[in-house]
């Protein structure tokens, strides 16, 4: 009775306005598989703040402002923590495990819970000694690498970056971060690693897989009572899964033969499968959770996953940004560059005891998250219950984007919002600080919001801050002239397409770039600090770097 009367009280209230679609498929084929993200942002200035697309038969609500996604993400955090995930991608392809996208049930929360204490804001901390020796790593590397990315490194069909490009250095270093805090090991080696270049592969084939519209499946829900013989997406999906499994399963497994052997491990998992067997749930095949609440094997693989590929290419990417902005930045990396040289000196690596006299670095690095958000439409939650925003009606099911692009567009908050400009996150008299959240009275929403903010932000934060003042402190960076124009090549900044990659997760396009020592000074510090990062590496018991 109560849900009836609940139901018509909002029947008064109309949905909110988008572009009118086709009978049967609503809007589905109006939606640009591939690059939605200027789309979507078009129907934000036609619309406003909120506007309605109709996939098939799911509804999918917009919202374009940081008000609007505020008021429903985080002051109505108990309706707009669910989600509803692409079925192909995430049904069948992870099982219906992968965290980022369980919906706002009891194993989301243990997942969540169970991850807190390994990275949230107290773990991050204790994580600074492992960040600050893998930055080393990645300095050294880099002036190795020197100028081999001039060559041509093609990016495979499928946008593979090639092992031997710049990028995967950069990858390195993210991706060794999180082995670490999910199974206590680091990528120490760049070619032929086992697991570093399948992390993205796994990651670009879920964002491809998942991209709205891209299965008939995800939107009409009839199509998933076809038999096999009829729904060949499914049976791809599987084997997908299967191979995503060699990768979850496969780090999983390694770490319970190691532990079989006696190594311990002071990691994630490695502390999970410890208190799991303690509380009697030694051996726990299968997805969701035990009877008395621990993840089950396939759970707990993909939970450990979603820290693989949520800090992996998001972090990444955003450190390729930043370089970008800065090759078509001089003006911008000569102040920042004064700023280290002031407060660092040529005598020792920049250090995070340095954050509070690097606010131009920090607003640097927000503004590299505000223009180019590499979860640039975030990842859509889902309505729990039927509500009603500024007169419209959200119905119970839809799914529902905060739209970090419009809202980072959005000229009225950030004036001439194309524009590079660190300068407008320079506050005056008062400390730094990173205002990326959860709350609300934030600078950018690259990590979304309420509940489901990334639980990651704050490792994401350090490792931005301790990798860029490095590079920017030790490394000159350019990029190839034109030997025409003797102009540099720089990829065009004012040309999103072409500089951005497609798909939900948007980051750079490999670009030439060729990196040498500021100084010979500079360069045997580095060359020191890496040095002394192997002896660190080997008195924690974690493998050394190899070339
Ligand atoms: C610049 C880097 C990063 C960006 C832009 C980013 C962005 C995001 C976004 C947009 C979400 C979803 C938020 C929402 O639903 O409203 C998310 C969730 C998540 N992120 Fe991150 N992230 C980054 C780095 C990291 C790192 C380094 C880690 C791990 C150490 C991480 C772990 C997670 C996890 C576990 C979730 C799932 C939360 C949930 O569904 O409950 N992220 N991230």
């Amino acid at each position: 009775v109560h849900y009836h009367k609940k139901r018509k009280s909002y029947s008064a209230h109309k949905l909110p306005p988008g572009p009118k679609g086709v009978p049967f498929f609503g809007n589905l084929f109006q939606v640009p598989v591939l690059r939605p993200y200027p789309k979507f942002r078009d129907w934000a200035k036609e619309y406003g703040e909120i506007y309605r697309l109709k996939l098939g038969p799911q509804e999918m609500i917009v919202l374009n402002t940081a008000e609007a996604a505020d008021e429903l993400f985080v002051n109505r955090s108990k309706t707009f923590s669910s989600r509803s995930p692409p079925h192909v991608a995430h049904d069948i392809m992870s099982a219906g495990q992968r965290q980022v996208f369980l919906p706002y049930d009891k194993e989301w929360k243990v997942a969540r819970r169970s991850l807190q204490s390994s990275i949230g804001p107290s773990a991050a901390k204790k994580l600074r000694p492992s960040q600050d020796l893998e930055s080393r790593v990645l300095l050294y590397d880099i002036l190795q690498h020197g100028d081999k990315s001039l060559q041509d490194l093609k990016e495979g069909p499928d946008g593979e970056v090639p092992e031997e490009h710049w990028f995967s250095l950069i990858r390195r270093y993210t991706t060794s971060v999180v082995m670490t805090v999910t199974y206590g090991k680091r990528a120490n080696t760049i070619i032929n690693n086992k697991y570093l270049h399948k992390i993205y592969a796994v990651l670009a084939n879920f964002t491809k897989v998942g991209q709205p519209g891209n299965y008939l499946a995800d939107a009409f829900p009839i199509l998933r009572k076809l038999p096999d013989f009829l729904a060949r997406w499914r049976v791809e999906a599987r084997k997908m899964h299967e191979w995503e499994m060699e990768l979850w399963g496969g780090l999983l497994n390694e770490l319970k033969s190691d532990m079989a052997n006696g190594i311990s491990s002071d990691s994630y998992v490695g502390t999970y499968l410890k208190q799991r067997a303690d509380a009697g749930q030694e051996v726990a095949p299968g997805c969701g959770l035990t009877e008395d609440g621990w993840l089950k094997d396939t759970l707990l693989a993909y939970t450990a996953g979603t820290v693989l590929e949520a800090g992996s290419d998001t972090t990444a990417s955003t450190m390729q940004s930043f370089i970008l902005f800065m090759l078509s930045h001089p003006h911008v990396l000569e102040r920042l560059r004064a700023d280290i040289d002031r407060v660092v000196g040529p005598d020792r690596l920049p250090s995070f005891d340095d954050e509070a006299d690097l606010p131009y670095l920090v607003a640097c690095i927000k503004e590299t998250l505000r223009r180019r958000p590499p979860t640039i439409m975030g990842i859509p939650h889902s309505a729990d219950e039927d509500e009603v925003y500024n007169g419209y009606f959200i119905p119970k099911g839809a799914t529902v984007i905060g739209n970090v692009w419009a809202i980072h567009m959005d000229p009225i908050r950030y004036p001439n919002p194309t524009a590079f400009q660190p300068e407008r996150f320079m506050t005056k008299d008062k400390p730094m600080r990173w205002g990326s959240g959860p709350d609300t009275d934030r600078d950018h929403y690259v990590f979304g919001w309420g509940r489901r903010f990334c639980q990651g932000s704050y490792i994401a934060e350090a490792s931005l801050f301790i990798v860029l003042a490095r590079i920017v402190w030790g490394i000159d960076f350019q990029a190839p002239t034109d030997p025409k124009t003797g102009n540099p090549i720089i990829p065009d900044m004012a040309d999103d397409e072409a500089t951005f990659s497609d798909g939900f997760v948007s980051i750079p396009y490999t670009f030439k770039i060729s990196f040498k020592p500021r100084s010979e000074k500079h360069k045997q510090i580095i060359e020191r600090s890496y040095d002394d990062a192997q002896a660190a590496w080997q008195v924690l018991g974690l493998k050394t770097d190899e070339r």
